[in-house]
């Protein structure tokens, strides 16, 4: 019997108290303390040697986007209520001081500062879709991208974050190379998150789109098949956590970027993308607060000294 209790405050006072992570007073934006970011970092190395032969491109950008690039991806259609804007002043001497008194006086000020041409990143793959524009080399694309991504979903859970870094493998090409692409990953990530000794399963899954409308967006993209997750009990046993997630887009992207296959015919995209810190967490979960009582195997993965 899993004997592992899934107490979310328990476990997150568990994990402040081991120095795993640092309160800040804004739910979902912990600090990390150094041993929680070294299984961090050490399992997106892990990922990235498992990837390696494929020979994927590196790209990095910063964690924010060109507002634009926002509106071109529909971003705001289906999911407004994760967006995150950044705002500056931009104003006269005069509204400065205003702003300035009214902060000190503990009064409302924000609508003294207008926004900004960007707005932060909800999705590490989304700033390289516009680099495939035109026709593709044959054979297409393969990206990998490490990023911090901001979602404004402020929640208790310690699995859900308002600002968390993902790694993503992005795929553009063929129809049918894509999906192949993304159905074997799938396959790949279930057999490296188990060899971490992860109890880990795969479900058909939806993206949380926004409102009645978004409803019935998710149950179309569940019944195409069109995400899938790798779950695994962090804070609850009847409702594991999403710690992996591959998404085919299929035209999405590609239509509205003009990408076509290098002989102008129709490409797909498709992207996976580890929830860094959710692996982090769930390794924690599963095999306890100090890595050095690790499971021999576990660590010579991660840390190569077994
Ligand atoms: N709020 C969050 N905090 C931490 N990690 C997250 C969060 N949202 C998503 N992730 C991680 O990023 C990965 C890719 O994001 P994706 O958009 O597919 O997630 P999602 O399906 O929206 O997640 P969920 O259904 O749990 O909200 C997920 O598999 C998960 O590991
Ligand atoms: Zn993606």
């Amino acid at each position: 019997m899993d004997t592992r209790t899934y107490d979310i405050d328990g476990f997150t006072e568990e994990l402040v108290a081991h120095g795993l992570i640092i309160p800040t007073g804004v739910p979902g934006a912990y600090g990390r303390g150094p041993v929680f970011e070294d299984i961090l970092r050490r399992f997106d190395a892990l990922v990235v040697r498992e990837a390696a032969p494929d020979g994927a491109q590196e790209l990095t950008f910063p964690p924010i986007l060109a507002r634009r690039l926002i509106e071109q991806l529909g971003y705001l259609d289906n999911f407004p209520q994760l967006a995150g804007s950044v705002h500056s002043f931009t104003g006269s001497d005069r509204e400065a001081r205003e702003l300035s008194e009214r902060v000190h006086a503990g009064e409302r000020w924000e609508d003294l500062l207008s926004p900004t041409e960007v707005m932060l990143t909800p999705a590490a793959c989304y700033p390289v879709y516009p680099t495939f524009s035109g026709l593709l080399p044959q054979g297409g694309r393969l990206v990998t991208i490490m990023n911090w991504v901001f979602r404004h979903e402020p929640s208790p859970e310690p699995t859900r974050l308002q600002h968390f870094r993902m790694r993503e493998y992005i795929r553009v090409g063929r129809p049918e190379d894509v999906q192949a692409w993304r159905d074997a990953w799938l396959q790949r990530g279930l057999e490296l998150l188990g060899r971490l000794k992860l109890p880990v399963a795969s479900d058909v899954a939806s993206d949380p789109f926004f409102g009645r409308a978004g409803r019935m967006m998710a149950a179309s993209q569940v019944d195409q098949r069109l995400k899938f997750e790798i779950l695994c009990p962090v804070i609850s046993r009847e409702k594991p956590t999403a710690i992996c997630s591959f998404n085919w887009h299929q035209e999405h992207f590609t239509s509205r970027f003009g990408i076509r296959q290098h002989d102008g015919g129709v490409a797909h995209t498709a992207c996976l993308g580890f929830g860094l810190e959710r692996v982090t967490l769930a390794l924690v979960k599963t095999h306890g607060y100090d890595p050095a009582d690790w499971p021999r195997d576990v660590r010579s993965l991660l840390w190569n000294d077994a």
